[in-house]
């Protein structure tokens, strides 16, 4: 069977465009097929056809009936001109192929195909219109072989720049812009006139599959429909994304449209990206969230007063004063009881009966039943303390906005698309509050996700999120963001210190055919103010080779760091060279943020600063072995994503001596 993209049409077709693309469909399989989908632009070729030798073919059908073709040869007998018979069909491929502007002898072939009259009749009257260039075709050859479409094919295989000039032109929902992308440019291409790219075929297919909405009054047999993108980092999970968001919106303009995200530097710049494939604007009936940021803005004020949640440190000296008083002579620290904390709020609510029963695999250490209940009941007197102090976790506000749900104290919007990004960050809590949001019986909910950079080490997995996965996950292997050398870096980092991984969500990315950059630079700095003043400067000198400011990202492992390079930054370069990206829309300034928010954010060159706060926390005697390796599998997937923000390249700067992995790592890549 041929490939065909999409492969259902997303809208109710013409029926004679139906029948043309069910008889497309039979052709063999190594006819690969578009159907017109962009809907702003209207006027175009309805199909795309290329054969594996590279030949191709524009066809445009003409739903024309016998009646018409009697008026039409009628007007003409008397000197009438002729009505649009065939010819508005014949105008769209001829202005198609112009627009081309193809050099001679490189030629598309155009075909008007009339699914309703009888290819002798359409011969004759293409002869009495003197049509010369463009082919038209009857009825039969819809009827489901090979050998007469062959005809139609220009007899010379078209170059594949000039067929990626003509997917652009056809498929104009799938071009990466310049503006859009971090992916190098190419001499080769350059020389084509080719400055943007096309999504690969396995992206277009993410992008395309299931595009129906169904009316009102049609029910899907599912509650909601459910696509799963997997992919490696920078595999362009969040550009698939936004342009299957366009798609619907621009197919479906009257549905409610949510998009998820799980950190606002993210949320902020799909907006940004949005806005711009969109004309500048952000339509009102797609709203943008973080998780959290949705139960804040739904938050029933009127019931229940919002409580800003805890800070980092006071919730620290909360938990440590709870373990000193309950599980003091347990091997059991403030951080796994934390880490406990934040589990149990992650999953919808539980009794003290359903916890000590809950399946806890993949938590990193082990509780025997004793002391799981001496742990619950710590986990009730901190429960208690934050309620006597009128303070709130942020795993709080989960678990509440689902009690407020179950008892119909919000009566949230029912969206018809949902769509997720960064969703190995999701909690299982979260999840189930989507699906409460979506319209029952006729919705979408889009996922995409990296494990890698997540959600393993929470002890998740989709099943965990409550996430029927299987054959509904699109797996995208092939990174656009990153050069060979800082992927391979990524990879071996990951490798070298996460060894036992439940292999089923672990994606190993496609490394043929990467571009080569350099190398990942090491700064090793002697102090922490050293390490601030060194990336300043750094960026300094960066902006004055003539880097654009925003081509600069810079990740710190504290808040407070962030705060230092902001302002060092803003000392050198001027007020707001630098900000941080987490209160902001992407624009002319260096981004700075913590490493926790640069979850899919991008950039040329990226720094990352702090490091030996993170690998401190790991040579710790007060941790535990099981504690020990929960830390350092949560580290090593942060640094995998942090490391996979950059474009080109990359430093990470250290205070003091490194740890071996990373000069391992190194001297490995370079005699490579
Ligand atoms: N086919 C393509 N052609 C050109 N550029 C592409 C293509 N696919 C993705 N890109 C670019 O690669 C970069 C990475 O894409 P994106 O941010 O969508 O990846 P991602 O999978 O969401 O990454 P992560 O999970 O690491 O945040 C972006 O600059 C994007 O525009």
């Amino acid at each position: 069977m041929a490939r065909l993209l999409p492969s259902q049409p997303p809208t109710k077709l013409p029926k004679d465009t139906l029948k043309v693309f069910e008889a497309l469909k039979t052709l063999p399989d190594h006819y690969f097929i578009w159907h017109h989908l962009a809907p702003w632009e209207q006027s175009s070729p309805d199909f795309l056809i290329v054969t594996y030798d590279a030949k191709v073919l524009l066809v445009k059908v003409c739903p024309a009936v016998h009646a018409d073709v009697q008026s039409a040869v009628q007007m003409r007998l008397f000197g009438e001109p002729v009505s649009t018979f065939g010819k508005m069909e014949t105008e769209v491929l001829e202005r198609f192929v112009e627009k081309l502007n193809f050099p001679q002898g490189i030629e598309v072939a155009t075909l008007v195909l009339f699914p309703n009259l009888p290819d002798a009749r359409v011969q004759e009257l293409r002869h009495t219109f003197q049509i010369t260039k463009v082919y038209w075709a009857g009825k039969e050859l819809l009827e489901g072989r090979e050998e007469p479409w062959k005809a139609y094919f220009s007899n010379n295989p078209l170059p594949p720049l000039f067929i990626e000039k003509v997917r652009q032109q056809f498929s104009p929902e799938i071009v990466v812009p310049s503006h859009m992308t971090v992916r190098p440019q190419i001499t080769r291409r350059l020389e084509a006139g080719l400055t943007d790219y096309l999504l690969d075929y396995d992206q277009e297919r993410a992008v395309k599959s299931d595009l129906d909405l169904p009316e009102e009054d049609e029910s899907l047999l599912n509650d909601f429909r459910l696509n799963i993108i997997n992919g490696v980092a920078g595999s362009g999970k969040t550009l698939i994304l936004i342009y299957r968001l366009r798609l619907l919106y621009n197919l479906y303009p009257q549905k409610r449209f949510l998009v998820l995200t799980h950190n606002r530097p993210l949320n902020f710049d799909m907006q940004a990206r949005f806005a711009r494939l969109n004309g500048g604007k952000l339509p009102e009936n797609i709203e943008w969230f973080t998780f959290n940021g949705w139960c804040y803005h739904y938050w029933p004020r009127e019931s229940e007063k919002w409580i800003e949640p805890i800070r980092i440190k006071p919730r620290e000296q909360l938990a440590e004063e709870v373990c000193r008083k309950y599980l003091q002579d347990l091997p059991i620290s403030t951080a796994m009881f934390l880490s406990e904390i934040d589990w149990i709020k992650d999953q919808l609510p539980m009794t003290r009966e359903e916890y000590l029963q809950a399946d806890r695999r993949g938590r990193g250490f082990g509780l025997s039943a004793e002391q799981r209940r001496r742990v619950f009941d710590a986990f009730s007197a901190y429960q208690q303390k934050l309620a006597e102090e009128n303070l709130l976790d942020w795993g709080d506000v989960p678990q509440k906005m689902w009690n407020f749900l179950q008892d119909g104290t919000v009566v949230p919007p029912q969206y018809d698309v949902v769509m997720i990004d960064e969703a190995q960050f999701f909690a299982p809590l979260w999840m189930q509050i989507v699906k409460k949001l979506l319209k029952p019986g006729n919705s979408h909910l889009f996922i995409v996700a990296d494990p890698t950079q997540g959600f393993l080490g929470r002890g998740g997995s989709w099943k965990a999120l409550g996430i029927q996965a299987r054959g509904r996950t699109h797996t995208l292997r092939k990174s656009y963001r990153t050069t060979l050398e800082i992927l391979q870096f990524a990879t071996l980092f990951y490798r070298t210190r996460v060894t036992e991984d439940p292999e089923e969500d672990i994606l190993s990315p496609d490394l043929l055919n990467m571009p080569n950059g350099v190398l990942p630079e090491i700064l090793l700095l002697s102090s922490s103010q050293d390490e601030i003043v060194r990336v300043a400067n750094e960026v300094k000198e960066f902006v004055s080779r003539g880097y654009p400011k925003k081509h600069l990202l810079l990740l710190h492992t504290s808040q407070q760091g962030v705060t230092a390079l902001v302002q060092a930054i803003n000392s050198r370069l001027g007020k707001d060279a630098a900000r941080d990206a987490k209160n902001d829309y992407p624009g002319d300034y260096v981004r700075v943020t913590t490493l926790n928010a640069g979850a899919g954010l991008e950039s040329p060159i990226v720094f990352l600063v702090g490091l030996r706060e993170l690998f401190e926390q790991e040579q710790s005697l007060r941790l535990s072995d099981d504690e020990r390796e929960t830390l350092i599998r949560d580290n090593t997937r942060k640094l995998y994503m942090a490391i996979t923000r950059a474009g080109q390249r990359l430093v990470l700067t250290h205070v003091g001596e490194p740890p071996e992995v990373l000069s391992k790592i190194q001297a490995q890549l370079q005699s490579a």
